[in-house]
C-alpha cells in the first residue's frame, strides 16, 4: 500500500487528503475506494487528474509525485446554483403558483441540481436522472427521512408508510405486510371488482351523454376512483356512482380536503403550520375526523362474524375480502399480524394514495384523448382488435395484450404524472452525480416533470407522442429517464393495482363513449394541491353507436 494525496479539483489543493492505494488495485476498486473517502455517490463517474492532465492506470496514479484531482463526471465539485431569493419568502415567487412550469425553467437556467429556498425551507430539486438514481435508492448516502425541509414535513407521521422514516422499525413493519397485498398475484384478483365498479359508473356517463351535460373530469374520476379504492381497501360501498349527482363520501371527502389544505400550508413554511387558525387549524380538524371515521371501519371489520381466520399473508392476500381484513388477519412467518395500533393509519395513508392518483391519471389519460386527435381511435381499434366487447371479462393478461394502450398510458404519465416530488434526505455530506456537493439533511427532490421532458434526454420532450415508446432511444433510456412511481425501496407499492385499474377503466370508458373537450381555454393544473391534477377539465361524452370492426 502506498499512501497518495486526492483532493476535490474545484477545492483548493492544500486539501488533499492521503488514501492508502495498493498495487493490486483495478482501476474501478481505486475509484470505489476514493469515493468512499470523499462520500462520492457515485465511484463509476471518478476521474483522476495531474497538473490538468487526465490519467487512468493504477500505476500512474502510483507515479504521481503532486496530489492527484478528483472530478465527477468531469466536473469539478461546486455547490447547486439557485435563484438568489428575496427575505423571508425565498424563491416563493420564482416557484408558484406554476411550480411545475417554473421548476424546468430553473433546470434549463442553473443545472441539473437546483438550490430554492421558499419560506424558510431549502430544498434540491433534480431533473437529471443520474441523481434522482442515486437519491431514490436507499444508501449509506440517501435515505426517506423526513425533516423540516422535507415536502412531507407536515403530514409526517412515522407510524404510517409514505410519510414516515425509513429507518424505523414502524416502516420496516409495513413494508414486510403491505406490498403483498398490492403484489402481481394479489391484483390479480381485483380486476373483477374494477370490471364492476367502472360498468356500475356507466349509469351516471350515460345520463350524461343523454342530457349532454358537461363534467369536471376530476371530480367524476375521483368517484370513480375512490369508489373501486373503498370495496378493494376498506370493503365500503361509497355510493358515489348512484346518479349523476350523489355526494361524496365523507373518508374521500376529507382525505381530498387535506392534500389541497397540506399543500398550502406547506408551501406557506414552518411558522403557518402551526397558527391555531385558518387552514392549518382546518387541517388538523379533517386529519381527525378522517382518522376517527376509518377506525370506526376497522373495528366494525374486527368484530365481523363473516370475517376469515388468521393466515399466512400470501394467502390471506388472495382470500381477504378487503385490506383491512388482510392486514388483521394476515400473518408472518412467525405467525404474527400486522400490530392493531398501525392499522389505522397505514389504512388512511393506502386508501389516500390509491385513489387521489389514479383519479389523476384517469383525467389526464381523458384528457391526451381529447387534446390530441386520432389517439381515441387508435385505442378502440385496438380493443376491438382484441376482440373486447361490453360483456368481456377483464383479467391482467387481456391488458397485457394492449400494447397501444400501454405507450398511451406511459406517455400521459410522462407528461402529466399525478406525482411530482419524491424526496430523498442525505445522510452525510455526500457528492452526487455532476460533482455537486451537499451538506448531511439536504433534501433533494426528484422534480417528476422536468426530469420526463429534460430535453438533454428526450427528443421534442413537449410533443404527445405514444409511439416515442417504441424508438430505442427511449427503450435504452437511462433507468431514471421515466419514473412516475419514484424507484428504489420507497418507491410506489400500489403501482400494479394503479396500472391495472388505469387501464380497465379507460378501456371500458372509451369503448362506450367518444370524449369531447368542453371549452377552449388552456387546461390548468391544480397548483394547490399534493398531486398534479387538471382543475379545469371538462368533457362531454357520446355513446358510441357503430364500433369499428376488425
Ligand atoms: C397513478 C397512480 C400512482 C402514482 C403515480 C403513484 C406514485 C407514487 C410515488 C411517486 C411514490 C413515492 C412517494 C415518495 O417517494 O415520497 C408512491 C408511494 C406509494 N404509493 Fe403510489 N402511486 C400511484 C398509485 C398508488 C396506489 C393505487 C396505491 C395503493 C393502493 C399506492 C400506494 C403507495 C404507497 C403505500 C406508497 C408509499 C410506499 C412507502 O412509503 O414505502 N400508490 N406512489
Amino acid at each position: 500500500m502506498a499512501s497518495k494525496n486526492f483532493f476535490l479539483v474545484g477545492d483548493d489543493v492544500s486539501t488533499a487528503q492521503s488514501i492508502l492505494v495498493s498495487p493490486t488495485y483495478g482501476p474501478d476498486e481505486l475509484k470505489r475506494a476514493v469515493a468512499r473517502h470523499f462520500h462520492i455517490v457515485q465511484p463509476s463517474g471518478v476521474s483522476f487528474y495531474v497538473s490538468y492532465s487526465s490519467i487512468n492506470t493504477v500505476s500512474d496514479i502510483l507515479d504521481a509525485t503532486e496530489p492527484i484531482g478528483i472530478r465527477i463526471d468531469n466536473q469539478a465539485v461546486r455547490e447547486p446554483d439557485g435563484p438568489e431569493g428575496l427575505p423571508i419568502v425565498g424563491s416563493f415567487y420564482e416557484i408558484f403558483p406554476d411550480h411545475l412550469g417554473n421548476h424546468t425553467r430553473l433546470f434549463r437556467q442553473y443545472g441539473g441540481l437546483i438550490k430554492t429556498t421558499n419560506m424558510g425551507k431549502t430544498n434540491y430539486l433534480t431533473d437529471d436522472p443520474g441523481i434522482a438514481a442515486v437519491a431514490l435508492n436507499e444508501s449509506i448516502y440517501f435515505s426517506k427521512k423526513i425533516n423540516e425541509d422535507h415536502p412531507l414535513w407536515g403530514v409526517k407521521d412515522n407510524i404510517a408508510t409514505f410519510v414516515g422514516d425509513t429507518e424505523t422499525e414502524t416502516w420496516r413493519l409495513s413494508h414486510k405486510f403491505l406490498p403483498t397485498s398490492m403484489g402481481p398475484k394479489a391484483v390479480r384478483h381485483y380486476a373483477p371488482l374494477i370490471q364492476e365498479t367502472v360498468r356500475r359508473s356507466f349509469a351516471v356517463f350515460d345520463a350524461f351523454a343523454e342530457s349532454g351535460r358537461s363534467w369536471n373530469a376530476y371530480q367524476y374520476m375521483v368517484k370513480l376512483a375512490s369508489e373501486t379504492i373503498g370495496k378493494v381497501i376498506l370493503g365500503q360501498n361509497f355510493g358515489h356512482l348512484a346518479n349523476a349527482d350523489a355526494p361524496f363520501h365523507p373518508i374521500p371527502l376529507s382525505i381530498l380536503t387535506m392534500f389541497q389544505l397540506n399543500k398550502r400550508v406547506a408551501s406557506r413554511g414552518a411558522w403557518y403550520q402551526n397558527l391555531p387558525f385558518g387552514d392549518p387549524k382546518k387541517l388538523r380538524e379533517t386529519h381527525k375526523l378522517c382518522y376517527a371515521l376509518i377506525e370506526g371501519i376497522v373495528s366494525d371489520i374486527e368484530t365481523s362474524d363473516t370475517a376469515m381466520p388468521k393466515m399466512p399473508m400470501a394467502e390471506a392476500a388472495l382470500k381477504a375480502s378487503n385490506l383491512v381484513e388482510y392486514l388483521i388477519k394476515g400473518t408472518d412467518e412467525k405467525g404474527e399480524t400486522f400490530p392493531r395500533s398501525m392499522i389505522v393509519p397505514n389504512i388512511v395513508m393506502l386508501t389516500s394514495a390509491g385513489f387521489t392518483t389514479t383519479a389523476s391519471l384517469l383525467s389526464w389519460l381523458i384528457y391526451s384523448v381529447t387534446e390530441h386527435p386520432g389517439n381515441q381511435e387508435r385505442l378502440l381499434q385496438e380493443l376491438v382488435n382484441n376482440g373486447i366487447s361490453e360483456t368481456t371479462e377483464w383479467s391482467v393478461d387481456l391488458v397485457s395484450k394492449l400494447s397501444f394502450l400501454d405507450k398511451f398510458v406511459k406517455e400521459t404519465q410522462r407528461l402529466h404524472n399525478p406525482a411530482f416530488q419524491p424526496a430523498r434526505t442525505a445522510k452525510t455530506d455526500v457528492i452526487v452525480p455532476g460533482g455537486y456537493r451537499l451538506k448531511a439533511d439536504s433534501v433533494v427532490v426528484c422534480a417528476l416533470h422536468s426530469l420526463h421532458t429534460n430535453p438533454n434526454h428526450w427528443h421534442d420532450p413537449s410533443q404527445f407522442d405514444p409511439d416515442r415508446w417504441d424508438t430505442a432511444e427511449v427503450k435504452g433510456r437511462h433507468r431514471a429517464m421515466y419514473l412516475p412511481f419514484a424507484t428504489g425501496p420507497r418507491g410506489c407499492i400500489g403501482f400494479n393495482f394503479a396500472l391495472l385499474e388505469a387501464k380497465i377503466i379507460f378501456s371500458e370508458l372509451i369503448y362506450r363513449y367518444e370524449f369531447i373537450r368542453d371549452g377552449s381555454e388552456n387546461v390548468q393544473y391544480d397548483p394547490e394541491f399534493q398531486l398534479v391534477r387538471p382543475l379545469n377539465l371538462y368533457v362531454s361524452v357520446r355513446r358510441r353507436a357503430n364500433l369499428s370492426t376488425k
